[in-house]
């Protein structure tokens, strides 16, 4: 499977009342070819819950689900993983989940980082922010240029994330990331349809890449 494209990361405040499922199904609508579930409650239940609607929901637009942080929700439901530096051991989440699960890293704005993570077995490594993040505001910063050292030196995909916006992710792509992983730009819309087309002009800027 390809690495390519948008990446929608859900958030529950902006996804509260309802809207986490017609919100990521636009986004899938919209052409989003990675999802994840980004959930920091200890719900364990609702997390089960929801996980296993939007594997449902992934499954049948094709797109391939994250979960952010807990292996064995992960496990459980057979799907991919995303784990910070604090959230784990890669290894072991990479002997727990197969060879074939999509793990991703975040490697801050480390290329020391992203080549442990490569050799420990991520698919995809991750850098941000990028740009002032309405998420995260306090993440540090990474930088165009350790895009290209990154594609220079390693030969798996690259996510950037933290505050990309429709006008910000170009750059992005044209130094190397072959992932766009966006919160606010995309779910802050007023509606699922907004969600949608945001998504579409995101993937399209993969098409004339
Ligand atoms: C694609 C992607 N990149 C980076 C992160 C951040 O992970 P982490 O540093 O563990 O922080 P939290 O998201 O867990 O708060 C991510 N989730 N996804
Ligand atoms: C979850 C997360 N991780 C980051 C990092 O830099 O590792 S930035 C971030 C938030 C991304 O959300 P938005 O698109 O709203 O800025
Ligand atoms: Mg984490």
């Amino acid at each position: 499977m390809k690495l390519r494209g948008l990446y929608a990361i859900t958030d529950s405040a902006l996804l509260a009342d309802g809207k986490l499922l017609p919100y990521v199904e636009a986004a899938l609508r919209g052409g989003a070819r990675l999802l994840q579930y980004r959930d920091k409650t200890h719900d364990q239940a609702r997390r089960l819950r929801e996980a296993e609607a939007l594997r449902d929901l992934c499954a049948r637009y094709d797109a391939t689900l994250i979960i952010n942080d807990d292996a064995e929700l992960a496990a459980r439901l057979g799907v991919g993983l995303h784990l910070g530096q604090e959230d784990g051991s890669l290894s072991a989440a990479r002997a727990l989940l197969g060879r074939k699960a999509v793990i991703g890293a975040t490697c801050h704005a480390r290329l020391d980082l992203a080549e442990t993570a490569i050799a420990e077995g991520a698919s995809y490594v991750a850098f941000g922010r990028f740009f002032d993040s309405m998420t995260k505001p306090g993440a540090p910063g990474a930088t165009v240029e350790l895009l290209e050292q990154t594609r220079a030196r390693c030969n798996v995909p690259i996510c950037a994330i933290g505050g990309v916006t429709l006008a910000t992710a170009p750059t992005l792509i044209a130094n190397g990331a072959s992932l766009i992983a966006v919160i606010h730009a995309l779910f802050s819309a007023p509606s699922a349809e907004d969600v949608e087309s945001r998504a579409r002009a995101f993937s399209a800027l993969f098409e004339s890449a």
